[in-house]
């Protein structure tokens, strides 16, 4: 895993294919839009490319397992491969190493940048947060399926417990430096 707070380039200005991972309510959709801006390439948010069936399972609090989110997993790597000229944030869950897989498997470039907090206070920002499908009362699910990335995986950790300027900071590092792991 690639440590943060280096700024070199990767040589791929302005086509860099990133997932911005982690649970529910971490800050992938509100990271990745303003990390797609700095990086000017178009910012997608994963939710939006999962099956209605999804969305209904989780909106009536059931998790999703490992096959309800087999095709979406595979269509994220689709919609990154597709978007290989001009680059892409999508902000993904990516909750376990096997999904990851899954992606890379599409598109092998994919550098990944997960979110993580204290359960506290990412219940305390889902709590405040109106208008989302997403009850909270999924995060224990989200957090108990969390593998944190691998050391061969192309990418970092970033602590939300920060002001958004400064993740989104760490997120444009974390890319620079490439999708190859340090
Ligand atoms: N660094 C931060 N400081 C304060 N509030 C934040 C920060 N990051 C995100 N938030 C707020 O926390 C809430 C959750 O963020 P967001 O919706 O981006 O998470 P998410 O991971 O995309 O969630 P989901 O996967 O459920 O859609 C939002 O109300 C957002 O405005
Ligand atoms: O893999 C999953 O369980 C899902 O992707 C969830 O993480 C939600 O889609 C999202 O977090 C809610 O907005």
């Amino acid at each position: 895993m690639a440590t943060i707070g280096e700024s070199g380039s990767n040589g791929n200005a302005g086509r860099e294919l990133v997932i911005v991972g982690g649970v529910s309510g971490s800050g992938k959709s509100t990271v990745g839009a303003l990390l797609a801006q700095r990086l000017e390439v178009p910012f997608i948010d994963a939710d939006s490319l999962h099956p209605e069936a999804n969305v209904a399972k989780m909106a009536a609090g059931l998790p999703l397992d490992d096959i309800d989110r087999e095709p979406w997993l595979v269509r994220i790597g689709e919609v990154l491969a597709e978007h290989a000229d001009r680059g892409l944030v999508l902000a993904c869950s990516a909750l376990r190493r096997t999904y990851r897989n899954t992606i890379r498997a599409v598109e092998p470039s994919t550098v990944f940048v997960t979110l993580s907090g204290s359960r506290e206070l990412i219940a305390a920002r889902m709590n405040a947060r109106a208008d989302h499908f997403m009850p909270a009362s999924l995060l224990d699910s989200q957090l108990a399926a969390f593998e944190p990335l691998e050391a061969d995986e192309s990418g970092a950790d970033i602590d939300v417990d920060a002001h958004i300027d400064d993740i989104v900071d760490a997120a444009a590092n974390v890319v620079r430096q490439g999708p190859a792991p340090a």
